[in-house]
């Protein structure tokens, strides 16, 4: 970008890249198009040591404050409407060096199947990611989504089975997906639901596709899919003011969403967006890497075993600092 002042959308009528925050009542930032500059390099991701290492300490107190949270929300669930509650947390990693070229090309290497990003504004900071998730992917009227939820653990294959617990958390977010586009597409499709990988982890997803209905735009399809069950909580509102009171700190832009929106295809003059959900993310600030993990809480949920789960989304992004 060719310059240091901030742009925002509201309408996203924009063509440029965004950054968007979780709460989407905050300013979605954008680089606009015409003020960017375009890169093209071939990288050669062949000369990277891996740490193979692996030892990561737990930190007792977010741990304690983790599970505290968690059974809050589990019991919160178990006396009122909600289904479905995602609680996350920050991990402060200390870094001793810091090289971004080499955390790049780390994570392209170790997540081959994800998007993989770097971001950087001098007013908001430095941002990493290597995310599974696909918010919205269109072409004119057409779009593609997916439901992606339930974790476990890759053991060296992808046939494996899920517990209910998963089964019935990732089918809320399928469930919510389909309703809330129900009323602004038509010939909707809605997948097998499979497992995928992502880095060391397995995650359930289904695929949906469908045509945006004319009269509809891609502030409303945005607007209905974001934030999804699969990174807030059903029902949304709900969630939404349960996560804001009680994670004890700001997600910012993890489990927000980023991505170009509008840029014009040259093969057919149609305009096509692509926008990925912030996970598996880091902040730099300074000599300190923030790390984002969460996970959905349900009335089957087990405080440890939640935990457990965002200790291991947090490896994904240790991983590659060490
Ligand atoms: C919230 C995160 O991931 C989301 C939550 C998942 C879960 O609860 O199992 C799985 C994938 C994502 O939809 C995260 O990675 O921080």
């Amino acid at each position: 970008m060719n310059t240091k002042q901030l742009c925002f959308t509201n309408s996203f009528t924009e063509n440029g890249f965004v950054f968007a925050p979780f709460d989407s009542n905050d300013a979605v930032i954008l680089i606009p198009s015409n003020q960017s500059s375009y890169f093209k390099e071939k990288l050669n991701l062949e000369l990277i040591n891996h740490n193979t290492k692996e030892v990561f300490l737990d930190d007792d107190v977010s741990k304690l404050n983790h599970i505290r949270i968690v059974e809050e929300a589990i019991q919160t669930i178990d006396t009122s409407d909600l289904k479905k509650i995602v609680i996350s947390r920050k991990e402060k990693v200390q870094l001793s060096s810091f090289n971004l070229i080499t955390i790049y090309k780390k994570l392209l290497q170790n997540y081959n199947n994800a998007f993989v990003y770097v971001w950087f504004h001098p007013k908001i900071g430095l941002w990493l990611g290597a995310t599974p998730e696909t918010l919205l992917n269109i072409n004119d009227l057409a779009f593609k989504t997916m439901s992606l939820a339930g974790t476990q653990l890759y053991t060296n294959t992808e046939k494996v089975t899920w517990q209910k617990k998963e089964l019935e958390e990732q089918q809320l977010v399928t469930d919510f997906i389909k309703n809330q586009l129900e009323t602004i597409s038509s010939k909707l499709k809605i997948d097998k639901t499979e497992t995928v990988k992502a880095g060391n982890l397995l995650h359930l997803r289904t695929k949906v596709e469908g045509m945006l209905s004319s009269n509809a735009s891609l502030k409303l399809l945005i607007r209905a899919l974001h934030p999804t069950p699969a990174v807030c909580g059903l029902p949304r509102d709900l969630a939404k003011s349960f996560i804001l009171e009680n994670e004890n700190y700001n997600r910012k832009f993890y489990t927000g969403f980023l991505g170009e929106i509008n840029l014009s295809n040259t093969d057919n003059l149609k305009k096509t967006s692509d926008l990925y959900v912030n996970l598996r993310c880091m902040e730099i600030e300074n000599s300190v890497a923030n790390i984002y993990v969460g996970g959905g809480i349900t009335s089957d949920s087990e405080s440890i075993k939640e935990w457990q789960e965002t200790v291991s989304k947090s490896k994904t992004m240790k991983r590659v600092l060490f």
